[in-house]
């Protein structure tokens, strides 16, 4: 039987920020003809929000404390107007599109993270991923557009990191496709030096990453992103990769290959 591929791609805050840049990449995007699946984030525009409406922003370890308000915010953000726009952009280039939160067609059900040293509060640790929805629909070639929102299936929506939401729908998916997954942001890849954007590191494999931790490497933002790109080549996903947008269109650019 031949297994077909399925690229999941991840686009965060700063590529969502520029416009130019995102409809550059959507127009791209909907040109790639093998099943697909966009996660986004937005972050950066929820904070923006957040700041405009004089309401505090607290981040720790790269995730959001998402009181009501927040969790308004967000939901405003995430599965509104960006989602929206997106899910615009990609129909205006012929791409088939269907914007998701894991409550639509329960997809993604979370648990709201136990309070421990720091209380999250409406943030939501994914506990069950039912791809079935997005197999039915990847395979009539139309394409899920996801937002960082999901569900707990007793009403309650909950703010979840859109790099585990990439990374647990790709894993989700691996027994029926050769899933690749692509965390697209807007530096080459994993940088040695984050201000440096000839310090790629090509491969990185479970020991280094250890080590670059250990170094200080990889901080903030980049601590779950990596989490998430291991989570998923350790559970049968094909392909990680992380890095610029150009990465999935032309064959000579480089990016940060994760491997086992
Ligand atoms: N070693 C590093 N290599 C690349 N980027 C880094 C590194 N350390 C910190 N960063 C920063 O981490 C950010 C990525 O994390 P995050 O804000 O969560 O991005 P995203 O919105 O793509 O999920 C990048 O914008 C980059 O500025
Ligand atoms: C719990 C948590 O932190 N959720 C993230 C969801 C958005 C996101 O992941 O956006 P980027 O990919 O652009 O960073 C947040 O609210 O910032």
């Amino acid at each position: 039987m031949i297994v077909k591929t399925l690229k999941v791609v991840k686009i965060g805050g700063n590529i969502i920020d520029n416009e130019e840049e995102l409809y550059g990449f959507l127009e791209q995007f909907s040109k790639i003809n093998t099943p697909k699946i966009l996660v986004h984030g937005g972050g950066k525009e929820a904070t923006k929000l957040a700041n405009k409406m004089g309401v505090e922003v607290k981040m720790t370890n790269g995730r959001r404390i998402t009181d009501e308000t927040t969790l308004d915010i967000a939901t405003m953000v995430y599965a509104g107007k960006i989602n929206k726009q997106i899910v615009a952009k990609l129909q205006r280039n012929n791409c088939n599109a269907i914007g998701f939160s894991g409550a639509d067609g329960n997809t993604i059900v979370s648990e709201k993270r136990p309070v421990k040293d720091v209380d999250f509060g409406f943030v939501g640790d994914i506990v069950d991923v039912n791809p079935d929805v997005v197999k039915l629909l990847v395979n009539h070639n139309i394409t899920p557009v996801f937002c960082a929102l999901t569900h707990d299936k007793k009403g309650q929506l909950l703010n979840t990191n859109a790099d585990t939401i990439a990374s647990e729908l790709a894993i989700s998916l691996a027994k029926d496709f050769n899933v690749e997954l692509y965390y697209c942001f807007e530096k080459k890849g994993v940088l040695q030096d984050a201000n440096d954007d000839n310090s790629l590191i090509e491969t990185i494999n479970t020991l280094t990453y250890q080590d670059l931790i250990h170094k200080g490497v990889i901080t903030d933002g980049m601590l779950p992103k990596l989490n998430n790109c291991f989570h998923a080549i350790n559970n049968e996903v094909a392909k990680v990769c992380v890095g610029k947008t150009e990465m999935l269109f032309e064959i000579n650019s480089k990016f940060t290959n994760i491997k086992k």
